[in-house]
């Protein structure tokens, strides 16, 4: 994995933009994008811009069970207004809620097709506090591809920040597996601030195992990190200045 420690989320963002441009420059065309709070600097850079996305298609690692796209809280939403209305990629895919709350399976098996027929060259990751990526909660086997997920009570309350109240954040997701997200080329991971700092230690430094999803980072052979120094807060010394 490369590390990369930078002051802060903005610094963090612009750092995040400059790999993704380079990439795409030398012929990255399939880019697995997510949501959160995370990439929003990421996204800042990237609408600003003159980049051009005529030819990319972009696939996002999750969605909401339930939440139909022009919900203000889902994912759909979320990718449009921080960065397909005003970067239009060729074909961008987000999970569908609509039919996942209808046919699971048949969202998942759909997307996985999407997935295989779109092989990912640069895939971008945020981390949940119990060092979750995507929706895939600790406990989530390394050999899961796309299907619907529980979400933890912790995930709910976490992310009941972007909700009225946490009685409407859906139970569930539909989200790409680790073994998804493990066939991109060259993963992107993006963490910030203090509440990150013990995911982002047990995810380089911690054992491999399934209890911190992020962990299997460690067998990808193109990682980079971007955090800031509050989420290097936790790390082995050289990190931290
Ligand atoms: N499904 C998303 C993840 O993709 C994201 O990485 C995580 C952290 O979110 P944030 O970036 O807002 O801290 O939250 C959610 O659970």
């Amino acid at each position: 994995m490369k590390i990369i420690v930078k002051e802060n989320d903005i610094e963090g963002g612009a750092a995040a933009f400059k790999i993704f441009e380079k990439g795409i420059k030398n012929g990255a065309k399939v880019l697995g994008l997510a949501t959160g709070s995370t990439p929003v600097t990421l996204y800042q850079n990237w609408v600003k811009s003159d980049l051009n996305c005529d030819n990319l298609t972009s696939i996002n690692l999750d969605e909401y069970v339930g939440l139909k796209p022009d919900n203000p809280q889902s994912y759909h939403y979320f990718m449009q207004k921080h960065l397909f209305d005003k970067k239009p990629f060729k074909k961008s895919y987000v999970p569908d809620g609509l039919e996942a709350a209808k046919d699971p399976q048949a969202a998942a098996d759909h997307y996985n097709q999407i997935i295989k027929d779109n092989p990912i060259d640069i895939q971008l990751l945020g981390i949940g506090r119990n060092g979750h990526i995507a929706f895939n909660e600790p406990g989530s086997s390394f050999d899961t591809v796309t299907r619907e997920v529980k979400l933890t009570d912790n995930t709910i309350k976490a992310n009941s920040r972007f909700f009225d109240n946490i009685d409407e954040v859906p139970k569930s997701a539909i989200c790409m597996g680790i073994a998804n997200i493990m066939s991109a080329k060259k993963v992107v991971l993006m963490a910030f601030g203090k509440n990150k700092a013990h995911a982002i230690k047990e995810m380089i430094e911690g054992p491999v195992t399934e209890q911190v999803p992020a962990s299997i980072l460690q067998k990808h052979l193109d990682v980079v990190v971007i955090i800031d120094k509050a989420a290097a807060s936790e790390l082995y010394d050289k990190y931290k200045k």
